[in-house]
């Protein structure tokens, strides 16, 4: 649906160059909700405004539904562009325009009649649940409902992409997750193909079904956000994952273990199966529940558990070999053998 090849962005400043986007590949497929985490600075912009061509990239190729955006002529690419809808931070709608204006302004641009514009911009209100705020001005709309006439602003012409920058970074927790559930809506409802970037991990983990993060211009790690989050690679990434899931333990705590300490993640319907429960009844072993949490990622529980394991060294093996071979993962990390 979106194919990313070998894409560099590179800035020219008076300090000297910086490589925005540091050779990128990545392919988004049609129908899912892509998210790309990084911290400030790590390129998430500018590799977004790349795929709708508002950056220009310095080299590499951008594909939507087949076409190469990169070698479109003006007019070619503003038609493209009207399938590639975008919603910001800071929602950017007209001030002294109504909602009402605000949307139709979008439908204008693409040329619709302005007889067929009134019904496709009352369908669209209704679509973000903003049919009463009609006739007002964004001044009188929360930073939720601002953005709720964003989304209709760039869904007014049907596009088959919709490019989140940081859409609920000026949000609060709630109206966050309700602006969520809005863009999970459209892309399940619409089938629109959804690429968002941010600084949250709950955001990603709330609602999307892949990710890739972001570091100094590069992509470090892609993948399942449920794989990512059952077992992340980079230190940056459990970093992120630490943020919304956190196993810190305090360090009197470990001292005070004499047995090895473990982690144990379940994936799929395993954690429910019993299988700590199990271990412990089987063999001469005695757990101690240091921390723990069942995450739903995409509907599917992944349970993690940090216990110390107390007993004879040969039945706290056998104890780890029977948890792994219930398709646990099992990671000792604070060895006490
Ligand atoms: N127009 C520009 N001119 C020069 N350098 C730029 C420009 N835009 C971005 N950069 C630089 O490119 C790098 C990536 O910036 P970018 O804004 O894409 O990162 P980001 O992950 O989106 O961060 P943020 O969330 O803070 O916007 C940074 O080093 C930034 O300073």
């Amino acid at each position: 649906m979106i194919s990313i090849q070998n894409l560099n962005k590179i800035y020219k400043t008076k300090s000297g160059v910086v490589n925005g986007v540091d050779n990128v590949s990545l392919e988004v497929k049609k129908g899912e909700i892509f998210g790309i985490v990084g911290y400030s600075g790590a390129g998430k912009s500018s590799l977004l405004r790349c795929i709708n061509l508002l950056e220009r990239p310095t080299s590499g190729r951008i594909t939507v539904d087949g076409l190469d955006l990169t070698k479109l002529r003006r007019e070619n690419l503003r038609q493209a562009r009207l399938k590639i809808g975008m919603i910001f931070q800071h929602f950017y709608l007209i001030s002294q325009k109504t909602v009402f204006e605000n949307i139709a302004f979008a439908l204008k641009a693409a040329n619709m009649p302005q007889a067929k514009r009134k019904k496709r911009v009352e369908e669209l209100l209704k679509m973000v649940g903003l049919a009463d705020k009609r006739d007002v001005y964004p001044s009188q709309l929360s930073g939720g409902q601002k953005q709720r006439v964003a989304i209709a602003r760039a869904l007014a012409n049907n596009p088959t992409v919709l490019l989140c920058d940081e859409a609920t970074s000026a949000l609060d927790p709630t109206t966050t997750k309700s602006i969520l559930n809005l863009l999970k809506k459209i892309n399940q409802e619409l089938n629109i193909t959804i690429v968002l970037i941010t600084h949250e991990m709950n955001v990603v983990k709330e609602i999307c079904h892949r990710m890739a993060i972001m570091q100094d211009g590069r992509v470090i790690e892609e993948g399942s956000v449920y794989e990512i989050f059952a077992k992340p690679q980079t230190d940056l990434t459990k970093e992120f994952i630490s943020s919304v899931v956190s196993f810190d333990i305090p360090e009197a705590i470990y001292k005070e273990c004499e047995g090895p300490i473990v982690k144990v993640t379940f994936r799929g319907t395993v954690a429910g199966e019993g299988v700590i429960s199990d271990t412990l009844q089987q063999f001469q072993v005695k757990g101690n529940f240091l921390h723990g949490s069942i995450e739903y990622i995409q509907d599917l529980p992944l349970g993690i558990f940090i216990m110390e394991l107390r007993g004879q060294k040969e039945e706290i093996h056998k104890a780890i070999s029977y948890i792994k071979n219930r398709e646990a993962e099992v990671e000792v990390i604070q060895h006490g053998l």
